[in-house]
């Protein structure tokens, strides 16, 4: 069993423009309108790939709609915390070179009692068959250091742990040591406190120290540069270059190779196996307009094309 944990829901609203200009007056289209948020994200991409899950977290009540309707729709079980304020808004734009620019608002502040409510919820899921996925940022009113204290409350019922997230949450999720984690290349220098752009023999490098920790699991994503991936039980890293599709929109493709490497952990698939589900899926969502993940016929489609 999977369960997914987002602190932070978001509505997505993606559009595709030409080329953005700062500081001018940009006209746009209709933008994509999306139930985002990390780990919706990723119970949706486990949807099309055939998994069932559990999505959880904390939803403002104001927005909450239209997110629930999409799950309920695409029949993927809820077991949010409703809280006071406005599930947020976030705006992406995606030029035709494949620049993103991202404006992700805060999000509501969540109440103390219900932070505890949710931990409850969650040591109630935890069983040494569920597979937790921590992703996305923390809103205000919830300490920084939540995901560490969730990661050793489920450990202690032989649960596992995967974590997606930036900043100072990362640094204390860490500590606890998550089974497995999937920074891309700015999250990853950001932990390690480096203010520029890593060499490719640097990610090595510090993909192998993150492993060295004792995650089981380290994945390093490059979006159009492709993913390192460490895995406890093989000696060697591998660095696999993004597949080439068509870019509509990458906005959730870290997501969509999230849910890859869960499903591939839950189904214990061997290590090549997860590589390549992990690129594919990832590169389906590429593909894919807005935040949605790729359907099962798009997966199969780039694994066939790319991997026979
Ligand atoms: N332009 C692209 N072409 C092909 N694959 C891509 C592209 N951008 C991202 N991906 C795939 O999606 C994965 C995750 O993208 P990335 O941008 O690193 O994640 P995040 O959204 O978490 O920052 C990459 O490792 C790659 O497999
Ligand atoms: O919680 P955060 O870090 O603000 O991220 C939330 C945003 O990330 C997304 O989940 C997309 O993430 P990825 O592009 O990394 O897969 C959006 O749906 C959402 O708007």
């Amino acid at each position: 069993m999977i369960i997914t944990v987002t602190m932070n829901p978001a509505i997505d609203k993606t559009v595709e423009v030409d080329h953005f200009c700062p500081g001018k007056l940009n006209r746009i289209g209709y933008p994509v309108t999306d139930a985002g948020g990390k780990g919706i994200n990723v119970s949706k991409a486990l949807k099309k790939l055939g998994e069932t899950s559990i999505a959880t977290g904390f939803l403002g009540k104001a927005g909450s709609d239209i997110i629930l309707d999409v799950l309920s729709a695409e029949q993927i079980q809820t077991d949010f915390i409703s809280c006071e304020g406005i599930t947020r808004t976030n705006f992406k734009l995606m030029e035709l070179d494949g620049t993103l620019t991202e404006l992700n608002e805060p999000g509501m502040t969540v109440a103390r009692e219900k932070v505890e409510e949710l931990l409850e919820k969650i040591e109630q899921y935890a069983t040494k068959d569920v597979w937790f996925v921590l992703s996305g940022s923390i809103p205000e009113g919830v300490d920084v250091d939540i995901y560490a204290r969730i990661i050793t409350k489920v450990h202690q019922k032989g649960a596992k742990v995967f974590v997606d997230a930036d900043g100072r949450a990362l640094i204390e999720a860490i500590k606890a040591v998550p089974d497995m984690i999937k920074p891309n290349e700015a999250e990853l220098a950001e932990y390690f406190g480096i203010r520029r752009e890593l060499s490719q023999e640097e990610i090595l490098q510090l993909t192998k120290r993150l492993s060295d920790i004792g995650i089981e699991t380290v994945v390093v994503s490059q979006g159009s540069r492709g993913a390192v991936f460490a895995d406890a039980g093989e000696e060697k890293l591998v660095y696999q270059n993004a597949l080439a599709v068509e870019v509509h929109s990458t906005v959730g493709a870290g997501d969509a190779m999230a849910a890859a490497l869960v499903y591939a952990k839950e189904k214990k698939l061997p290590m090549q196996k997860m590589v390549q589900l992990a690129m594919a899926v990832s590169a389906g969502a590429v593909v894919t307009a807005g935040t949605n993940p790729p359907d099962r016929e798009t997966i199969e489609a780039i694994l066939q094309k790319f991997y026979g």
